[in-house]
């Protein structure tokens, strides 16, 4: 299929993560394009049945372009960790329980990062102290029009696993994530540090070159 250009005008970012439509909203403003958010529109959070980060991506931006009318940027992203196979990947979300407390700093809605960024702390540390503890972000980005056209992107960034976390800036698993060849993690760094590095920049700079 060719490509097709994205012109300026308004956008959907097919997400209910605050902490990554924050993000997209910045990787977006040097491009022309007013992003209205799944969540200020009232759109539904569909269930991400898929087994890959394309194909959630693919679900999550079709869902927000069909009920919108306007082209959608889904983000399906996750950690996956050498030494747990690639765990927890695809499932990232889900190691974060939905917890009835609202929205926690570092977070998206009720999810309990810090029992996740646990979880994978215990099943390393199951492992003994030699433990690889390398680690990459990943990030697939999925825009898709009304008329059903869609267009893929992924990034990577490589790094680290910290422990105890630290930091208070970014999101989710941010406060254990180190990026290589830095010693700071993810939620130490400045916000426009992060955006320079990130899974979801390496991704965007590929949208980016593709699609404007
Ligand atoms: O830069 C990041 N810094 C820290 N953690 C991150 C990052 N990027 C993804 N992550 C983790 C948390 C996120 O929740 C999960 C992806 O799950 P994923 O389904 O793609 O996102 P989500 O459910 O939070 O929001 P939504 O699907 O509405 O976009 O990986
Ligand atoms: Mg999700």
């Amino acid at each position: 299929m060719t490509r097709r250009k994205l012109a300026p005008g308004r956008l959907v970012i097919a997400s209910h993560n605050a902490g990554k439509v924050r993000e997209i909203r910045a990787l977006l403003e040097p491009f022309g394009i007013e992003p209205v958010s799944a969540g200020d529109l009232g759109l539904p959070e569909p269930e991400e049945t898929g087994t890959t980060f394309a194909e959630n991506a693919l679900l999550k931006a079709h869902a927000s372009a069909q009920a919108s009318g306007l082209p959608a940027l889904a983000d399906d992203s996750g950690l996956c960790v050498a030494a747990l196979g690639g765990a927890p990947g695809v499932y990232t979300a889900d190691w974060a329980e939905k917890q009835w407390f609202e929205a926690q700093t570092l977070g998206g809605p009720g999810r309990d990062w810090y029992l996740a960024m646990g979880k994978v702390e215990g099943k390393l540390a199951e492992q003994g102290p030699d433990v690889d503890r390398s680690a990459f972000f990943i990030c697939t980005l999925a825009l898709v029009w009304p008329d059903g056209h869609e267009e893929v992107f992924e990034g990577r960034v490589h790094g680290s696993l910290a422990w105890p976390p630290r930091g208070t800036m970014g999101f989710g698993y941010d406060p254990v994530f180190v990026p290589l060849g830095r010693d700071l993690t993810f939620a130490e760094l400045d916000p426009t540090e992060k955006h320079a590095m990130s899974h979801r920049a390496d991704a965007f700079r590929k949208l980016v070159e593709a699609l404007f």
